[in-house]
């Protein structure tokens, strides 16, 4: 990423001024990011794939342009932007949380790759759209490898109810958030089972070194894992029955099919597309990820939910491998 010199100092002045954001997608996500933005008085353009403004016109002189659309759209939308004239001067921002399935690469690398001038940021963190909509607290991190991009955004969408966080580790914040649907789908399992607190709790605490393996072994830093893309992203999906992962699983081990739960939830749970992704990228890499596998193997249909928790109790007795993943740097 080589922003020139006199577009750095233009992407400076975004911290200190209104500016125009072209949100793209205008789900439950897009137009939380859009309310907070509009909010903090800057100009807001919400384009949604069926919507009357063209993606042309919708990014034309956008300062900033933030995709929040599902990861299955993501490729397509950036070989259209591609098509377009977009300056350098233009940050690039998403906020989709996923695996391309074509390519099995994160949404900020197929973004950095289309457009390897620009700057390109990351917005992830315990962010759950319909607290957000309620003006309820809550923190998350702007990433980007240019510093003086991820400052100006994170004064852009900064604001009293809304804590922002610069981070130099885009990669390591989308791996954070993507990694762990898959595990809000196994802690919503074991809670639609009813297994108990000591049961929640062992999951989540033993998906933190599954996470920070895959996630560092994918390009991620350590300590990145650790903060609020990553256990703090972790926590609040893995806690609340707003997240949709959550409730995919919860209604998978209530004995409903997963199109049953899909139908009923309407809007997207990414964990679904991540489980099969992420089996092929373990295999591939050869990675140890075995309560990803578990999810995967019950999003097959292959397993049943108490099968998928017998498998995990079954395993060879280990020790704790934190030292592991804490020196994978
Ligand atoms: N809702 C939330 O609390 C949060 C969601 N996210 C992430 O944001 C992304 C979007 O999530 P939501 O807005 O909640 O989902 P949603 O289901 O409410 O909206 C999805 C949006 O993506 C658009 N879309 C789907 N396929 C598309 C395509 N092929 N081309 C263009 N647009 C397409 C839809 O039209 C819709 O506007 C997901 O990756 C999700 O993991 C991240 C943080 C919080
Ligand atoms: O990513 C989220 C919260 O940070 C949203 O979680 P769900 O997609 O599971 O609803």
């Amino acid at each position: 990423m080589l922003v020139a010199p006199a577009s750095q100092q233009i992407i400076a002045t975004y911290k200190n001024r209104p500016v125009t954001l072209a949100i793209l997608g205008s789900g439950a996500w897009g137009s939380a990011l859009a309310h907070i933005a509009a909010t903090n008085h800057h100009t807001v353009r919400l384009w949604s794939r069926s919507g009357s403004v063209s993606l042309r016109n919708a990014v034309v002189g956008a300062d900033v342009i933030l995709s929040a659309i599902s990861m299955k759209g993501v490729l397509d939308l950036v070989t259209q932007l591609k098509s377009l004239a977009i300056p350098e001067t233009t940050v690039l921002m998403t906020a989709t949380k996923g695996f391309d399935p074509e390519t099995t690469l994160t949404p900020s690398v197929i973004f950095q790759q289309a457009f390897p001038n620009h700057a390109v940021a990351v917005l992830s963190g315990p962010n759950l759209s319909k607290e957000i909509e309620a003006g309820l607290p809550a923190a998350t991190v702007i990433a980007c490898v240019n510093e003086t991009a991820a400052e100006a955004v994170q004064h852009v969408f900064a604001s009293d109810h809304f804590r922002t966080y610069t981070s130099t580790d885009p990669l390591g914040a989308e791996l954070g958030g993507t990694l762990k649907n898959v595990v809000a789908i196994a802690v919503g399992v074991c809670e639609g089972l009813n297994l108990g607190s000591n049961a929640r709790s062992a999951l989540i605490t033993r998906a933190l070194p599954e996470v920070m393996r895959i996630g560092t072994h994918l390009g991620g830093h350590p300590e990145t894992f650790l903060g609020l893309s990553g256990l703090g992203d972790m926590l609040a999906t893995c806690t609340s029955a707003l997240s949709r992962n959550y409730r995919v699983g919860y209604g998978l081990a209530q004995g409903k099919s997963l199109e049953q739960v899909l139908e009923e939830l309407g809007s997207t749970a990414e964990g679904v597309n991540t489980a099969y992704v992420l089996h092929d990228i373990a295999q591939r890499e050869q990675l140890s990820a075995p309560i990803s596998q578990q999810v995967y193997l019950l999003l097959k249909g292959d397993i049943s939910a108490t099968e998928a928790v017998a498998a995990l109790m079954e395993r060879k007795l280990k020790a704790e491998d934190y030292q592991e993943v804490l020196q994978c740097e």
